[in-house]
């Protein structure tokens, strides 16, 4: 009696043992799912003419077979190291799954109503065998540990508990079919409702991963644009404004993981419940079976066993699973912005090998901004910018001035017609190659947060291969050398986030120096002066002067005062080249649009100058 009832009590306290196990790795593993890609970013990023690659997914039904094996095709560098841990983790997880029954065994050994004698003997060689069993699994789990961890990547990592998380119950279900197909039947009754359960919570978490990452991206956006801003929201005092708005996107984003919260309870919960009453079911059952001896309490033990092993994998296995759902929720958007490629690439195409002469045309473009596709920009503009002379490109506000830069730079490409430069279309011209051979000032240069030497050397096509004396000579030309050595810190002055720290007047100059270091063939001067005083504005002038000198230069202009000195001057209205020729040409033509530009510009200059 004394043998029995301790017998039991042993039984007892590993079965309890292996359950609270089980129940930690489970609570383990709820906590650590966190979203694992953050967005917030990638989101900021706007995309110019940019279209989806071939690497499309299929439509709706199998776009998540899709993205589950994009997912984890993430994993194929690891391949052979991780069939290797494959193999040992069978041949572990055989072993790990022997030792309920060798238990069982063992129980049904102890209960055997034979001599006490043959009992130690049996028990005896029953153990050796085990031993030796036990040995493999130990050096195959060694082995199994040691390719996973080496293969040290999150996915693998997620792999390595999915395959034993389905190999446990895999097995698991085998061997409790095998001591008892009827309560097995019973225990997998758990199946259906919890694949209901899993089927909508995983939709659900995708979509909330998906605006989770959404909304953060969002209010990410609002922070960075704001604090980067922070003059300007000063001075029309909305502070107050711009805080609420970010504090009411934080709020949307932990109402968003509230609610996943809410759901992650209930279906844990849920999954929890109907496990326990599966657990009571098994051994209201497995008692009764017992008591009428359909089964011994070796093998009923082994069951509750299998069961227990179950339990801990299946745990895993759901939260495998709900991260699994995270993070294709994150992925769907990290991919449909990393799948998305510029139908200008960054290199490739031709790189002349003839020095540039610089003769650029313009022909018959019609062109569109991809992302206001309802207005024409340009409509058959056609226009010749010889080698060496110097355009001015005006017209009325909003006419496309700057927008005749931006295709020569081929940041955009024409609908229709061409940009070609010494005769051959910019297009069929590695885009690096051509944007090395165009430097650009503009009204707001955007200087780095870096030194005034690196700003300068930045020029540069390797940056660190430039000498001071460069830099001092590109400064000099640029009337920048004296301000700049009036800093307490000289070159190494840290000139602040876009160059804040420095006059406009002043950071104008930088960017000068910085394109006479480029030293290009062609020039774009997109409104250079016009933001400056008249001191600024002279020193400014003769740099640009120096700078012009020798290059094919194509001057956007405001102050249409400025550009009297030019060899043509290009006047764009409703899309296309309306006027041409020189200053006194077009002040020639009695109701030309020039004139009255200047005209205009010239009443404005009085009315504000007296
Ligand atoms: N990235 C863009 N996406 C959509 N539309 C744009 C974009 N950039 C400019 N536009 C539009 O294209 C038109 C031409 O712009 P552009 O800047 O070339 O004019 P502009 O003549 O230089 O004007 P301003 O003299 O006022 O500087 C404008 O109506 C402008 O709103």
């Amino acid at each position: 009696m004394f043998k029995a009832n301790h017998h039991d009590q042993f039984y007892r306290c590993l079965l309890f043992a292996l359950l609270k196990k089980c129940c930690k790795k489970i609570s383990k593993h709820e906590i650590t799912g966190q979203p694992v890609v953050h967005l917030s970013d990638l989101k900021n990023l706007t995309f110019t003419n940019v279209k989806a690659t071939n690497n499309k997914a299929p439509d709706n039904l199998k776009k998540k077979t899709y993205e589950i094996r994009r997912l984890f095709s993430l994993a194929k560098p690891e391949r052979w190291k991780l069939s290797g841990a494959v193999v040992l983790l069978i041949i572990s997880s055989g072993v790990s799954m022997a030792v309920p029954f060798c238990i069982g065994k063992v129980i049904d050994i102890i209960y055997s109503p034979s001599e006490q004698e043959k009992m130690k003997e049996k028990l005896t060689t029953f153990c050796q065998i085990m031993v030796g069993v036990f040995v493999v699994g130990a050096v195959a789990n060694f082995g199994r540990v040691y390719l996973m961890s080496v293969s040290g990547n999150r996915i693998i990592n997620r792999l390595r508990q999915t395959l034993f998380s389905s190999i446990m119950p895999t097995g698991g279900v085998g061997m409790m079919m095998y001591v008892s197909p009827k309560l097995t039947g019973i225990a997998l009754l758990i199946v259906p409702p919890v694949s209901i359960m899993a089927r909508y919570y995983g939709r659900f978490l995708r979509a909330i991963t998906k605006d989770v990452q959404d909304s953060l991206a969002n209010t990410t956006q609002i922070a960075e644009e704001k604090i980067s801003n922070i003059r300007t929201v000063r001075a029309f005092g909305h502070e107050t404004t711009e805080e609420d708005r970010y504090n009411t996107g934080i709020k949307h984003v932990l109402d968003l993981t509230y609610k996943e919260a809410l759901m992650r309870a209930m279906f844990f919960g849920s999954v929890g419940l109907a496990g326990n009453c599966v657990v009571l079911s098994v051994f209201y059952y497995g008692g009764t079976m017992m008591t009428e001896s359909q089964i011994s309490v070796g093998d009923l033990s082994a069951f509750l066993l299998y069961a227990a092993y179950i339990g801990v994998s299946l745990g895993g296995m759901t939260s495998f699973y709900s991260e699994m759902m995270k993070g294709l929720g994150a992925s769907t958007r990290l991919w449909e912005l990393t799948d998305r490629t510029s139908s200008i690439p960054v290199h490739g195409g031709l790189i002349p090998t003839s020095p540039v002469i610089g003769n650029i045309e313009f022909n018959d473009v019609r062109f569109i901004y991809p992302s206001r596709d309802d207005v024409v920009i340009f409509d058959k503009l056609s226009l010749l910018v010889p080698s060496g002379s110097i355009t001015a490109v005006v017209g009325p506000s909003g006419s496309g001035k700057s927008t005749v830069g931006s295709l020569l730079l081929r940041y955009y490409d024409p609908s229709q017609g061409s940009v070609t430069l010494d005769g051959e279309d910019i297009k069929k011209i590695d885009p690096t190659w051509l944007r090395g051979q165009i430097g650009t000032v503009s009204q707001e240069p955007v200087l780095f947060s870096c030194s005034v030497r690196d700003n300068i050397a930045y020029g540069s096509q390797d940056p660190t291969t430039v000498t001071d004396e460069e830099i001092y000579e590109a400064a000099k030309k640029a009337n920048a050398y004296h301000f700049i050595n009036s800093f307490p810190d000289k070159f190494n002055t840290l000139v602040g986030e876009r160059g804040q720290t420095l006059s406009g007047g002043q950071r104008q100059r930088v960017a000068i120096a910085r394109a006479i270091l480029k030293n290009p063939k062609i020039l774009i001067l997109d409104e250079a002066t016009s933001a400056l005083d008249a001191e600024s504005e002279y020193l400014v002038h003769e740099a640009l002067e120096r700078l012009m000198v020798g290059r094919t230069v194509i001057t956007i202009a405001h102050r249409l005062s400025t550009i009297k000195s030019a060899d043509q001057i290009a006047v764009i209205d409703h899309g296309h080249v309306s006027e041409i020729g020189s200053y006194s040409q077009l002040m020639d033509i009695p109701d030309g649009l020039f004139r009255k530009l200047v005209e205009r510009q010239t009443i404005t200059v009085d009315v504000n100058g007296s």
